[in-house]
């Protein structure tokens, strides 16, 4: 599907950085500081496999930067995931936190692995021996890793659990999106699918767009995508026409139930071959006409080879990255909107915040109180990017790079440099 357009992560976060830094005459010296991470640690292990085998894996942390607070962010367990990836992650992750002003910095990681061809065993101790190599950097005011594309709150389970029987007490607070009955907060699962249609409402009020019967697509259907899906259908009555994983893509004009479509997919592991629906090809999907496309898969989804089929008025970043650079000159040309992702998915780090913050007071929230927080956080940055954006007539991902830069750049400059 990529074709020729299939930039590196680390390219696609520095291009986007590079372009605010420009408008902002950000000062050459912390420019060079943040184009390279901060560290990085490169680790492979050995695992004991069900059938007495042994099996190296490899994997990474890196920390991109820590000037406004610990290192934060997801850890993938993922096949193709590269060093290079997690870096260019990590550095998205540091404009998150700081668009929504969280006192953090910017980290990723993970594990070359597909989770689905492991048995929960092996999962257990590859997660166990992971967390063991890179306990050297994690740590409640150093690094707090958290879920991303193929893990979840059991993994987190097994990273918190591995890191206090080294500590010899529990530490809640290492990771977060951890199950709630072990210190993890209300909503985290659904935070960042929560977030994305908290952000899209403002920008639908703003366009005068009326998301009510709006067709939305949405491109994966994993944890954020079931969540964005959910709410759209549910709570703003739009009708999601099609919806895909990595296995295929289905299409309903009259809008998917849900709720049904995900217990299928709980099922048989897939949205293909759901009876209420028709199959579809990837790209065929993409090229709908609609109101609202959700990308909430992968990186590089829409490139400058498809990008001229996409016929979407506005495209909200659920996934990190699913636009490249060149795609992203061709969409702004003509005029479609888009929501960018440190912006847009920012509700999983905001709850992740929220959890961090009630570990260390082992006092814990409602999930009333959860929504309304996330809620007031990202509506005062949505406004502020768009005010940004409108003040200077760029585009809201612009705008959003301004203003995390700008947190960035003044911490460093009232932090000074070690002499
Ligand atoms: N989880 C979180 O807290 C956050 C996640 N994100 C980002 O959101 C995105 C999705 O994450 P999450 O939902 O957690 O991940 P999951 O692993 O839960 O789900 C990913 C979904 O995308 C599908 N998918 C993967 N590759 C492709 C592909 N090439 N084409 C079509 N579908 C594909 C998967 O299919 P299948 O089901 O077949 O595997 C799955 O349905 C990622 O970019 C992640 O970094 C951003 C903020 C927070
Ligand atoms: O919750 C977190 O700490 C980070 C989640 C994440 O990896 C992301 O937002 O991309």
């Amino acid at each position: 599907m990529n074709g020729n357009d299939s930039p590196t992560m680390q390219e696609v976060a520095t291009h986007f950085y590079e372009e605010a830094a420009e408008l902002m005459k950000i000062d050459q010296g912390v420019r060079d500081q943040l184009y390279v991470p901060q560290r990085i640690l490169d680790v492979h292990f050995p695992v004991k496999m069900d059938d007495g085998s042994v099996k190296m894996f490899s994997g990474f942390r890196v920390h991109h930067n820590t000037v406004r607070g610990p290192a934060k962010g997801g850890l993938r367990y993922y096949p193709n995931l590269t060093l290079e990836q997690a870096s260019g992650l990590a550095m998205l992750m540091t404009w998150k936190t700081a668009v929504v002003n969280l006192p953090f910095g910017g980290a990723k990681g993970g594990v070359l692995c597909d989770p689905k061809t492991l048995s929960k065993g092996e999962l257990e101790r590859l997660t166990r021996r992971f967390t063991t190599e890179i306990i050297l950097l994690i740590g409640p005011e150093r690094d707090i890793p958290a879920p991303d594309l193929g893990t979840d709150e059991q993994v987190m389970a097994w990273i918190m659990d591995t890191y206090s029987m080294v500590k010899g007490y529990s530490v809640p607070a290492v990771v977060t999106g951890k199950p709630p009955v072990i210190g993890g907060s209300a909503g985290r699962r659904r935070a960042p699918g929560r977030g994305v249609v908290f952000v899209l409402r403002e920008f639908a009020d703003r366009i005068g767009l009326d998301l009510r019967g709006a067709r939305v697509v949405v491109h994966g259907f994993g944890k954020v995508g079931v969540t964005a899906a959910y709410m759209l259908e549910h709570v703003l009555g739009s009708t999601v026409i099609a919806v895909c994983d990595r296995s295929g893509a289905i299409y309903n004009p009259n809008g998917f139930d849900i709720r049904d479509l995900y217990n299928y997919k709980e099922e048989t592991g897939t949205v293909v071959g759901y009876p209420h629906g028709e199959p579809i090809s990837h790209a065929d999907m993409l090229a709908l006409e609609c109101d609202v496309l959700v990308p909430a898969s992968v990186e590089n989804i829409i490139t400058a080879d498809n990008v001229e089929t996409i016929r979407a008025r506005v495209i909200v970043e659920a996934a990190n990255a699913p636009i490249t650079p060149a795609a992203d000159a061709i969409l702004r040309e003509k005029g479609v909107h888009v929501i960018p992702d440190i912006l847009a998915n920012s509700g999983g780090v905001i709850v992740s915040y929220f959890e961090w913050v009630q570990d260390l007071q082992s006092f814990f929230w409602t999930d009333e109180q959860v929504t309304q927080q996330l809620r007031k956080i990202l509506v005062r940055a949505f406004d502020q990017v768009y005010t940004l954006a409108q003040e200077h007539n760029v585009p809201l991902r612009v705008a959003a790079y301004m203003l995390a830069l700008s947190r960035v750049a003044t911490a460093y400059k009232l932090r000074g440099f070690y002499p």
